[in-house]
């Protein structure tokens, strides 16, 4: 399948090219954003290729939120990782949505989880969407990314509120894919809060638990082993994310991780006074993007 880019766009040192391809996985057009760092254009082609962030956003959101409010950009080119922002469901008309018309399911609202129930599973198949057709797709067209930059294997993977709990579960699921995880205001624990139960629901059915336990953070890292400690997982959540009680819980998180080969490796800053939007993603940006610019080699 080939990517079309609709538009290349200047920003800081690089450029942020917005993209549509079709999709075996969602049957549909996906819209994807993707960040060309500086360094693409300025570094001569060596075999060390330019590492990738896989950014995934919350409710309601296109890949443009990101793109436009987080400000990855800047430190995408002050250590030299692309970025690409996936979008948050497959759209159309012919996609089923929410029944009740609400933003918090169907479009907008995929969970990156493959749905098993009626009329979702033909297109709601965010898991193997943002996890494997992307990232494959991308690397294959290399007319356009020259086969300089590592979109399968030097990997990062971080994501705001439902994508917090996209990346937290994608990187339990995939933990030898991904090199590290951050997450800001994350659903961590989806089975137990209103939004999280809503999608598992729809998606993946009411009685279907198991099938539920296969995709939420606070059960994967119970049965997934973090070999030797080597893997840490940073969050951030702010104490005015009007939110935080009812649908983030991130203390479900490290109240799971006890007694686990997680229990030192999530970093939960709680931060005074931020709030879930953008304003607050941008803030705490730069200590996730050094974050994973250690485990993706490049300081
Ligand atoms: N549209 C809703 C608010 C929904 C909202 O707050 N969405 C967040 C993610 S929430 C969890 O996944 C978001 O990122 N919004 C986009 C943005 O640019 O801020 C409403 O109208 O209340």
């Amino acid at each position: 399948m080939s990517l079309n880019i609709n538009s290349k766009i200047a920003s800081c040192g690089g450029k942020l090219l917005k993209c549509t391809h079709d999709s075996v996985a969602t049957k549909t057009a996906m819209n994807v954003n993707v960040y060309v760092p500086k360094q693409f254009y300025t570094a001569a082609k060596t075999s060390q290729k330019i590492p990738t962030l896989y950014f995934l956003s919350g409710l309601t959101c296109t890949p443009d939120n990101a793109s436009e409010k987080a400000f990855w950009q800047l430190q995408a080119d002050i250590y030299g990782f692309a970025v690409v922002f996936p979008d948050t469901s497959p759209r159309g008309d012919n996609v089923p949505g929410d029944p009740e018309n609400s933003w918090d399911f169907g479009k907008g609202a995929g969970f990156y989880v493959n749905a098993t129930t009626g009329k979702y599973k033909e297109n709601y198949n965010m898991y193997d969407y943002v996890h494997s057709e992307l990232p494959q797709l991308l690397q294959k067209n290399k007319d356009i990314f020259e086969d300089k930059i590592d979109f399968l294997e030097n990997v990062s993977i971080a994501g705001h509120s439902m994508g917090g709990f996209g990346a937290l579960s994608g990187f339990l699921k995939n933990l030898n894919k991904y090199k590290s995880c951050s997450a800001f205001a994350p659903i961590v624990n989806p089975s137990v809060v209103p939004w999280g139960t809503k999608a598992f629901g729809g998606y993946l059915g009411e009685t279907s638990k198991s099938k539920w336990d296969e995709y939420d953070p606070c059960t994967l890292l119970k049965n997934t082993e973090n070999p030797d400690n080597k893997y840490k997982i940073m969050i951030h959540v702010g104490t005015a994310d009007p939110f935080l009680e009812k649908q983030l819980k991130p203390q479900n998180i490290v109240a799971a991780a006890k007694g686990t080969t997680w229990e030192n490796a999530i970093d939960l800053n709680i931060v005074d006074g931020f709030d879930h939007s953008y304003y607050f993603i941008s803030s705490f940006v730069p200590a996730h993007a050094e974050f994973h610019a250690k485990h993706l080699g490049l300081i």
